[in-house]
């Protein structure tokens, strides 16, 4: 078989039944390979228990060996992952089964009491459930999304050929319905919030642990993340392991790129973007924060540690002004490794003072910035403040947990009669269509069986299915973070930062624009000819400033100077500049998904891609926004 290593085109279920080792295979093995299967099935053993114990058999251990080429590390986050995803699966086919026999029991009843049963009403507050469907993809992560596709759960399974879906529900009526759920019918309000922070702040540690106490992650996970994360001498990170999910990231102990979890609070249904803390990775942690509607942000209280973060370069500052750009106003500051500082009050009044003008000056309104102390790793102050882990805190802060102030955060205005704008943040395979996307419906609504068009582009596609949160959707309204599965389009025309939109109202192409620019903290001054990279959504591309207009006043808005030679540092609220980029590029502003972008400038001359994976440090830190 073949050991090409691709997980986002090939279907590893497949390739493991094809010519499995177990299945005579073995006999081919050189006695040194022979003896690093036996090995590795040992160490395997060791780390996931018995047959028994683990439900996983050893031919499944030892074809997963021989597919990871005996790398025991990569065999036994596949077979967890697996694994973690049978039970979901097994679970959710038992309430199905329990919620099918309820079904029929209220039937019955309802019959015989003569009664007519009122039809089912979807209770999503960002979409519908897809009446009759099977409950498919588990909420996850992007790279969990991308195995989850792999052919591995059977109840998610379509024919790839089957012809396109047709438009069951009246546009009207979709409409409708998402507007009553907007006003207030809804359960619950959907938010989305991207976790940011320094690298090592205790980002991903502090959602796997709040997932925890929330019940949505099971013991069994848990335990084997702790045995697994412990064998590789990183159990210091096992919290974080809910969020980390490849392989390189659990070895390094960062987080690379965004992953994606979902959790209710009693009041707000919360889809968390946990993104990178490591500079390396600013591009990924943008692309989350362009889909997110508030922001948390976690700094480390450990003395040195917060210092680190907070001076020029450190990540707490840039990531701050990062959201501030892309339209993020609402912030929970969580001051986390209180434990480090022994549960310090001054400690925390100290990082709290530190944090609050610069709140200000990056334009956060004081009364939408929250504070909490908290202690991840101990899970203290995230749900409740009970134990004897939170007496040190308890004896000076009784204020909100940190589930408290999110379940207060409170989702901008969502526009259901702009036209449907989803700019594609994440592109991948499943066996149910020919392609996947990720992201998050800007403006608009879409809806299974609508056709689209992809911008850039001429080509077409059809909404064959969504998903969302454990759910299949019929539609899925403005400020949700969905998965849609698409049918009747050759893959290689979407790619990330593709926007999909009505064939009827396209976003136009553009190559220059005018727009007005916010400039922090900048090196050199931008003149005309500077030239950017512009950062929008999932998109990145190589642009340059024509022309300098005006300044303007930072409060008013009015024009204090007309055609200036540069924009200095500090100008503020500031210039209109009119952009010129070198690249098609979608472009359309709305009152709800205004024009957000970063323009990073380059310091010395170098291909802006190329010169960001070199040294990102200095093309950095001449940064400035544009908003329009
Ligand atoms: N003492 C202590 N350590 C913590 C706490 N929270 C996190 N840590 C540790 O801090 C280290 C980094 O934690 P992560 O959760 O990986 O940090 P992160 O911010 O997600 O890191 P990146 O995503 O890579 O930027 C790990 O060793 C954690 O065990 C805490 O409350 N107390």
């Amino acid at each position: 078989m073949s050991r090409h290593r691709d997980v986002r085109n090939i279907n590893v279920a497949d390739e493991l039944d094809d010519g499995a080792v177990s299945d005579g295979g073995e006999e081919d093995l050189s006695p040194q390979e022979y003896e690093q299967l036996m090995s590795g099935l040992d160490h395997i053993r060791a780390t996931v228990g018995s047959q028994e114990q683990s439900g996983l058999s050893d031919k499944e251990i030892k074809d997963t060996l021989y597919h990871y080429f005996f790398n025991v590390e990569q065999s036994i986050n596949y077979l967890l992952e697996a694994q973690t995803r049978k039970i979901a699966a097994r679970e959710r086919k038992a309430a199905k089964e329990r919620e099918k026999a309820e079904k029929l029991a209220q039937q019955k009843k309802a019959a015989e009491a003569s009664a007519k049963l009122p039809p089912a009403k979807p209770k999503k507050a960002t979409g519908a459930k897809l009446s009759g469907a099977s409950t498919p993809v588990r909420s996850t992560d992007i790279r969990q999304l991308d195995l989850a596709g792999l052919n591995l759960d059977d109840e998610t399974v379509l024919p790839i050929d089957e012809p396109p879906p047709k438009i069951t529900v009246a546009r009207e009526k979709v409409l409708e319905e998402a507007r009553k759920q907007l006003e207030g019918n809804a359960d619950k309000k959907t938010v989305s919030l991207v976790v940011i922070g320094h690298v090592d702040a205790g980002k991903s540690t502090l959602m796997g642990r709040l997932l925890y106490e929330l019940g949505r992650v099971d013991d069994k996970t848990r335990k084997a993340h702790e045995r697994a994360s412990s064998k590789i001498g990183k159990s210091s990170f096992s919290w974080a392991w809910e969020l980390d999910g490849t392989t390189e990231e659990r070895e390094r102990g960062i987080t690379m790129d965004i992953a994606l979890q979902s959790f209710a609070t009693p009041r707000r249904q919360i889809t968390i973007l946990d993104a990178p803390g490591h500079r390396d990775f600013i591009p990924n942690m943008i692309s989350g924060a362009s889909q997110a509607d508030c922001a948390l942000l976690v700094v480390d209280a450990a003395v040195g540690e917060f210092e680190a973060g907070f001076e020029r370069g450190g990540q707490t500052r840039e990531h701050l002004l990062l959201v501030r750009s892309l339209g993020v106003s609402q912030v929970v500051i969580a001051i986390n490794k209180l434990d480090q500082v022994q549960w310090s009050q001054a400690r925390y009044k100290e990082i709290c003072k530190l944090l609050r003008p610069f709140l200000i000056q990056s334009g956060f309104h004081p009364s939408k910035t929250k504070f909490v102390p908290v202690g991840a790793m101990a899970g203290v102050n995230l749900v409740a403040r009970d134990g004897d882990e939170a007496q040190a805190l308890n004896a000076w802060y009784s204020g909100p947990t940190l589930c408290d102030l999110l379940d207060e955060l409170e989702p901008p205005t969502r526009d259901l009669d702009a036209p449907l704008r989803f700019p594609v943040a994440n592109v991948f395979r499943t066996p149910s269509s020919v392609i996947a996307v990720s992201g998050r419906v800007c403006g608009g609504l879409v809806q299974v069986g609508e056709r689209l068009r992809i911008v850039p582009g001429d080509e077409t596609a059809v909404v064959k299915a969504i998903e969302s949160e454990e759910e299949r959707l019929e539609w899925a309204a403005a400020g949700s973070n969905v998965t849609l599965h698409l049918t009747a389009v050759d893959p290689r025309h979407i790619t990330i930062g593709s926007v999909l939109c009505p064939p009827t109202d396209v976003v136009p192409l553009v190559t220059s624009f005018t727009a007005r620019i916010i400039v922090f903290d900048i090196q050199v001054p931008i003149t005309a000819g500077t030239s950017v990279e512009l950062f929008h959504h999932s998109r990145d591309v190589p642009a340059s400033i024509s022309k300098l207009l005006a300044t303007l006043d930072r409060a008013s808005g009015t024009v204090l100077r007309k055609n200036p030679r540069s924009g200095e540092k500090h100008v503020g609220r500031g210039a209109n500049y009119t952009s010129q980029h070198n690249r098609f590029w979608p472009y359309s502003p709305s009152t709800t998904d205004p024009l957000r972008a970063i323009l990073c400038q380059q310091g010395n001359g170098e291909d802006s891609h190329s010169s960001w994976r070199r040294d990102n440090r200095s093309r950095y830190r001449n940064r400035i926004e544009l908003s329009l």
